[in-house]
């Protein structure tokens, strides 16, 4: 529920960065999280990210057509179960297409290839980092499901000032390409409890379709 008199309108956040807000219709929604669902299951299914210098990220995640660990993409879960990761399903890749038409109003020149779903539940977060493992500048396009969250979108230079605060809500896209592809970002906060009704999710999925410019093996 948005709560709003108006609607919210698409915002250029910053240059090639688009929030196009309520880009999903529920059913949409419904389809996105029951799939993510499924995804989530073993083998290859959701899991805690451990980090280098030991720390553990917060938000679990589960990756598509590549997996992705800190810092490289590798065909297995190297970090986990070590089975194949599940395969990129070309819905993913329509969806992706769409969606940066839909910020930009001009097709995408890539195939995406890589899905990166993130479940946030109780106090999960993401710190502020760069989305850089990948070899192709294709926009990241970024799809919000469940909780509402604060979401930090920064600069490319570093990780503070200056930065802007948006709310991401279910259903919400959010595309980051051009000058803005290796922006620093994050989500400091989730909101508890700010899930529509109708999509039975208590958390925040969120769902990353990049372009990774890797040869498939
Ligand atoms: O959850 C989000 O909105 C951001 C996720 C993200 O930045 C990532 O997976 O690299
Ligand atoms: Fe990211």
């Amino acid at each position: 529920m948005s709560g709003e008199l108006f609607p919210r309108s698409r915002s250029e956040v910053g240059p090639g960065a688009v929030l196009v807000p309520d880009w999903l219709d529920v059913e949409r929604q419904r389809e996105l999280v029951a799939a993510c669902r499924e995804w989530a299951r073993p083998p290859a299914g959701m899991r805690t990210v451990r980090t280098p210098g030991g720390g553990v990220m917060t938000a679990r995640q589960v990756c598509l057509g590549w997996h992705w660990l800190p810092y490289r993409y590798s065909a297995t879960v190297d970090d986990g179960d070590g089975a194949p990761v599940k395969p990129f399903p070309p819905e993913l890749g329509e969806l992706a297409r769409e969606a940066v038409a839909a910020a930009y109003g001009e097709p995408a020149a890539a195939e995406y290839d890589v899905a990166l779903i993130n479940f946030y539940d109780g106090d999960a977060r993401m710190g502020m980092h760069q989305d850089k493992e990948e070899r192709s500048t294709a926009p990241v396009v970024s799809l919000s499901l469940g909780d509402t969250c604060v979401f930090r979108f920064g600069n490319p230079d570093s990780r503070s000032r200056p930065y802007t605060d948006l709310e991401l809500r279910s259903g919400d896209l959010f595309v980051f390409g051009g000058p803005s592809r290796l922006a620093y970002h994050g989500v400091p906060r989730v909101l508890p409890g700010t899930a529509p009704d109708r999509l039975d999710l208590t958390g925040r999925l969120n769902l990353t379709l990049r372009v990774t410019g890797l040869d498939h093996p």
